[in-house]
């Protein structure tokens, strides 16, 4: 019998950190599969519910909306979705409390997996939660647990198949990000940081860039 091709998928690409309109227009541009809002106020990329609607509200449809918080309680969450519509909420917190907040929440749930060595990577994903985002553990001294811009060691994934979905994070940008696709085999990639032309302003270059760079790798299906 003769072989199938089997059939490329592109990387998804998540632009996260959103903050104005042309960052947001060159990634529906773009083709972007997901846009974050930040809802932590440590961040230079921190927006309002009211700013993260108007936002969307440039256009219908177009990349999946998804709101990032970091430790939040059930009265943050209540409230940043009663004044903006998200599809998921990007979390970091224990794996109880995500699998808590997607039975409270109704609303999809990723959580962030930090990771500094192989024995960090997660070889389950909790229950409710949709998706692991791995991403590099905060270097000393930061005030914020991703968004810096820093780097995690590729190599350490060579060789881990999880099961569950997953998404790669930390100091990814358009010269990067294809040979970070092709080290970690990563179904899916996450940046803020390296498309920004100053901390909290996307680069609509940056962004077309990267998500023709992120593509440029296919993997199999
Ligand atoms: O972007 C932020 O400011 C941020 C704040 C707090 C927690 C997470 C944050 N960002 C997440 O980290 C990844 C990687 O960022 P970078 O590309 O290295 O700058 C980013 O994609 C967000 O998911």
């Amino acid at each position: 019998m003769t072989q199938q091709p089997v059939p490329a998928a592109h990387t998804g690409v998540k632009i996260c950190g959103l903050t104005e309109g042309a960052g947001f227009d060159a990634c529906v541009e773009h083709g972007a599969d997901w846009v974050g809002f930040v809802f932590f106020d440590r961040s230079p990329r921190c927006v309002t519910p009211a700013q993260a609607r108007s936002l969307s509200g440039r256009h219908a449809g177009g990349p999946v909306r998804v709101g990032l918080f970091v430790h939040p309680d059930d009265e943050t969450l209540a409230r940043v979705l009663d004044g903006v519509s998200l599809d998921v909420l990007q979390i970091y917190a224990s794996f109880e409390r995500a699998s808590d907040v997607s039975s409270r929440f109704g609303v999809p749930v990723w959580l962030s997996q930090p990771v500094s060595a192989r024995p960090d990577l997660p070889s389950a994903c909790p229950a409710g939660v949709e998706r692991l985002l791995i991403e590099p553990k905060p270097p000393a001294g930061a005030t914020r647990p991703g968004g810096n811009a820093q780097q995690l060691d590729w190599s350490l994934m060579q060789g881990w198949k999880p099961s569950f979905p997953w998404m790669l994070a930390g100091g990814l940008n358009p010269e990067n990000v294809g040979q970070a696709v092709t080290i970690t085999g990563a179904p899916a990639v996450d940046v803020s940081s390296g498309v920004e032309s100053a901390p909290g302003l996307k680069s609509p270059e940056a962004i077309a860039r990267f998500i023709r760079n992120a593509r440029s790798v296919t993997f199999s299906a």
